[in-house]
C-alpha cells in the first residue's frame, strides 16, 4: 500500500477524523513557544527545485573553470538514505511514512542541514536542498558540508504523540549514519526544537548523551541562545548590508514578507524593530496588508491565538496570491520554494528580493527580474544566519560552554558581514550577479577542499 501524507493505513480503518471540517490540516507551522500539534490549512504546491540547483552550480563551475571530473564529483551526493517508518497511530492502526536523508558533501566538515516534515517532501527535492546546504555552509565559511532530510507527512494531521513516535522511528533508522562529526540535523519547515529534542533523546539511547548531534534544540537541552531568531536576524543583517550598497537603510523601505513561521515572523519582528515598515504579510491561512505598517507584536499575538494571521484586525485582508506583486521596496519570500516564477516575475514591483526561503526564485524568473533591474539577494547567503548559529550551538556543545545572546548575535553579524563582502568580491572577479557571486564563492571553497583532500579523481 502506498504511503500517503498521513501515513498509509496498514491496520483496520481509522476512526473518522474528528478535526474541524473547514481546516485542511495538511500544512502547518509552529507559532513561537507552542509545541506540537499545531494544525494549519493546506499550503500551495511548491514547484520542484531539483533542476534549479544544478543549473546554478553548473554555471558557477563554468565561471570557475572547474575540471569536468571534479564538477561531476561535486554534484553527486555522498549518500542518499531512504527509510520506511511505521508507527502505531493513536487509534491503534499502523501507518507508514517514508523518510529521507541526503548527505551531499563532507569535504569541508560534517554534513549539516535541516529536517523537513511536509506532505510534498520527495527524494529529488531533498537532494537539491542538500546540495544547496553544501554551497551555503561554504558561503558562510563554517566548517561543514551539506545535507537535508525530510519525512513525507502532514504534521498537522498527526497528534503530538504520533509525531514523537514518527521522529523516534526515523532516528532509529538513521542513527548510525548521523553523528556529531558525521551529519548534524536541525529544524526546517514543519519541525522545531521539540523535534530536535526527540532526535537527541533517541540518538543518545544508542550513543550516550550527545547534545551536539542536533542543533536548533531547546535551550534546556543545550540549544543556543539566539538560534530560534537566527535565520530572521541573519536576513536583517543581510538586508542592511545590501541596502547600504545602494545608499538606503531599513528605515526608508517598505517590506512585504511571505510566510510567518520561524523565519518570516522573526524577520518581520526584527525589521520592524529596526524601523522598517512591514506593509503586508501572508501565511498559509491568508494575507494581510496595511500601507501604514503592520503592528508585528499584535500580529504575533493574533497568529498564536488564532493559528495563523487570518482575521487580523490591524490591516485589510488581501488575496494571498497577489501578495508577491503588491507595491513595495523589498520583498522577502520566507515560505516555500519556486514561488517566484515566469508566471509572476514580470508583475513583481519590488526593487529588492531577499531570499529567506530556500530556492524561492526559479531560473526563468531570475532572468526576467535581472532584465527589470531587480536585485536578488540569494538564499545561500541571505538565509545562512540559521546554519551559522547552528554552528555556534555545535561549538558551544563541544566546548561545554554557553555563550550569552549578545555574543551569539554579534558573531552572527560578523559572519553575515564577511559573507556579503566575500560574495561581492566574487561578483567583481567574475563580473556576475549576486547569485553567481554566492555560487562561485561556495563552489570554489568546496572544490579547493576536495582537491586538497585528493578526492577529485
Ligand atoms: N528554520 C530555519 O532556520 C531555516 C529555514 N529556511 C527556509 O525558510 C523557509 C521557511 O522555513 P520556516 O520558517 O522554518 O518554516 P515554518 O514551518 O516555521 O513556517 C513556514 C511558514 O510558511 C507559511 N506558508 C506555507 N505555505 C504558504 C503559502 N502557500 N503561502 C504563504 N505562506 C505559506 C506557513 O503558514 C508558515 O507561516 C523554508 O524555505 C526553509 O527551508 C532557511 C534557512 C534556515
Ligand atoms: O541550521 C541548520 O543546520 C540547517 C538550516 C537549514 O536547513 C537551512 O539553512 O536551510
Amino acid at each position: 500500500m502506498e504511503a500517503d501524507s498521513t501515513g498509509s493505513a496498514v491496520g483496520p480503518p481509522a476512526a473518522e477524523d474528528s478535526s474541524s471540517p473547514d481546516v485542511d490540516e495538511d500544512a502547518f507551522a509552529f507559532p513561537r513557544g507552542l509545541l506540537y500539534p499545531f494544525p494549519f490549512p493546506e499550503a500551495l504546491s511548491s514547484p520542484s527545485c531539483e533542476t534549479l540547483v544544478p543549473r546554478n552550480f553548473k554555471q558557477a563551475a563554468k565561471l570557475l573553470g572547474l575540471d569536468s571530473k571534479l564538477e561531476k564529483s561535486l554534484l553527486i551526493p555522498f549518500r542518499e538514505i531512504k527509510v520506511e517508518c511505521t508507527i502505531p497511530k493513536d487509534d491503534g492502526t499502523l501507518a507508514s511514512f517514508v523518510g529521507f536523508r541526503v548527505q551531499h558533501d563532507n569535504a569541508r566538515g560534517p554534513m549539516k542541514g535541516g529536517i523537513r516534515y511536509h506532505h510534498e517532501v520527495d527524494p529529488d527535492e531533498v537532494n537539491a536542498l542538500a546540495q544547496l546546504m553544501t554551497w551555503k555552509t561554504a558561503v558562510a565559511n563554517i566548517p561543514y558540508g551539506g545535507a537535508k532530510g525530510g519525512i513525507g507527512c502532514s504534521p498537522g494531521k498527526l497528534s503530538c504523540s504520533e509525531l514523537e513516535r514518527l521522529t523516534r522511528v526515523f532516528t532509529q533508522k538513521i542513527h548510525d549514519l548521523i553523528g556529531i562529526h558525521t551529519d548534524v540535523p536541525a529544524p526546517d519547515m514543519g519541525t522545531n526544537s521539540q523535534t530536535m529534542a526527540w532526535i537527541l533523546d533517541e540518538y543518545s539511547k544508542f550513543h550516550g548523551h550527545s547534545p551536539a548531534v542536533v542543533t536548533g534544540k531547546p535551550i534546556d537541552l543545550g540549544g543556543s541562545l539566539g538560534r530560534e531568531a537566527a535565520t530572521g536576524r541573519g536576513v536583517l543583517f543581510a538586508t542592511e548590508a545590501l541596502l547600504a550598497e545602494y545608499g538606503k537603510s531599513i528605515k526608508d523601505q517598505r517590506f512585504i514578507i511571505q510566510g510567518f513561521g520561524n523565519v518570516g515572523s522573526w524577520a518581520a519582528q526584527l525589521i520592524s524593530e529596526a524601523g522598517g515598515k512591514v506593509i503586508a504579510i501572508s501565511d498559509v491561512t491568508g494575507a494581510i496588508k496595511n500601507t501604514n505598517g503592520l503592528d508585528i507584536e499584535k500580529l504575533l499575538k493574533h497568529s498564536a491565538e488564532n493559528r495563523g494571521i487570518k482575521g487580523f484586525s490591524g490591516g485589510e485582508s488581501i488575496d494571498a496570491s497577489s501578495l508577491l506583486t503588491e507595491d513595495c521596496d523589498v520583498l522577502i519570500p520566507a515560505a516555500l520554494g519556486g514561488v517566484i516564477n515566469r508566471e509572476n516575475a514580470n508583475d513583481l514591483r519590488a526593487k529588492f528580493i531577499i531570499e529567506a526561503a530556500n530556492h524561492p526564485t526559479d531560473p526563468e524568473a531570475d532572468e526576467i527580474l535581472s532584465k527589470k533591474g531587480v536585485v536578488i539577494l540569494p538564499d545561500i547567503y541571505a538565509n545562512s544566519g540559521g546554519v551559522t548559529v547552528s554552528y555556534f550551538e555545535w561549538v558551544q556543545n563541544i566546548q561545554g560552554f554557553m555563550w550569552d545572546e549578545e555574543k551569539v548575535n554579534a558573531e552572527l553579524k560578523t559572519y553575515m558581514t564577511r559573507g556579503f563582502k566575500d560574495m561581492k568580491e566574487m561578483c567583481k572577479m567574475h563580473n556576475c550577479d549576486l547569485r553567481m557571486g554566492a555560487f562561485t564563492l561556495g563552489v570554489n571553497r568546496v572544490a579547493r577542499a576536495t582537491v586538497l583532500r585528493g578526492w577529485e579523481a
